[in-house]
């Protein structure tokens, strides 16, 4: 019998930014389709650097870092972000919706640059964002004419987190996309996140600094646990 394909396979990851020393040692890490994982570390604990070597915008110093079976390094520059559009979702700390783009225009960004996503969807794109917008509790009817930058925090975060899950992409990555808000509508945006990822079938990626929300998912890992390079400092 075949082994499924992991999301993510990590083995001996390293990384350090030019000049410093190591951030990123990871031995070994696997994260399976459809698993929702919490990955919680202190501020400066590296988990932004690591959502860029997820993501293949940075590349790793040493050690395999395959996504869906495909090593993001062993790509060309143009390839690796295609394969960056087509197979993962990101949720941005900052949100980066464009200002002067409607709701569901912000949320069709998503497949833009992805052929793959857009084909998912034929001519049901702009359905779907509206579809999509709705799942996760925007009034997409009221809110037509409004520009993203008059939403609420918690809108926009939901505006990003639509763009991300368009077009189903495997692999979904928030980086701490509810710090803003109050507990209940923090445990309420990750319900409705959970739905949209199993409806999509991805595997989500949550990064916090907050140990508070990791009770809500199914597993739940600290980077200075995993990451070998974590100080005395912060793996205590
Ligand atoms: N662009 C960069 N150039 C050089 N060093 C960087 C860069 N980005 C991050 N670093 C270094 O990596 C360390 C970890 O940063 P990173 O943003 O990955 O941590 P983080 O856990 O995401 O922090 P936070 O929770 O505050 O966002 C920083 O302390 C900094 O020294």
């Amino acid at each position: 019998m075949n082994t499924p394909t992991a999301t993510v396979a990590i083995d001996d990851l390293r990384y350090a930014w030019p000049g410093k020393p190591a951030l990123i040692d990871i031995p070994h890490l696997v994260i399976g389709a459809g698993e929702r994982v919490f990955l919680e570390g202190p501020s400066g604990s590296g988990k932004s650097t690591l959502l860029g070597l997820l993501g293949g915008v940075l590349l790793p110093d040493a050690g395999r870092l395959a996504i869906l079976g495909t090593e993001p390094a062993r790509l060309r520059a143009g390839a690796r972000d295609r394969f960056r559009a087509d197979h993962i979702g990101f949720i941005f700390q900052q949100f980066n919706l464009v200002p002067y783009l409607g709701l569901v225009e912000n949320v069709t960004l998503g497949c833009r640059f992805s052929p793959r996503r857009r084909q998912r969807l034929g001519a049901r794109v702009n359905s779907e964002a509206e579809r999509l917008l709705g799942a996760l509790g925007l009034d997409v009817q009221s809110l037509r004419h409004h520009s993203v930058t008059e939403l609420s925090v918690g809108q926009q975060q939901r505006v990003a987190a639509a763009r991300a899950l368009i077009g189903a992409p495997e692999l979904v990555i928030a980086d701490e996309p509810t710090s803003a808000l109050d507990a209940n509508a923090r445990a309420a945006f990750i319900e409705l996140l959970f739905g949209e990822c199993g409806r999509a079938g991805s595997t989500l990626v949550f990064v916090s600094h907050d140990p508070a929300l990791a009770p809500l998912f199914p597993r739940s890992l600290r980077l200075t646990d995993v990451n070998r390079a974590a100080t005395p400092a912060e793996a205590a």
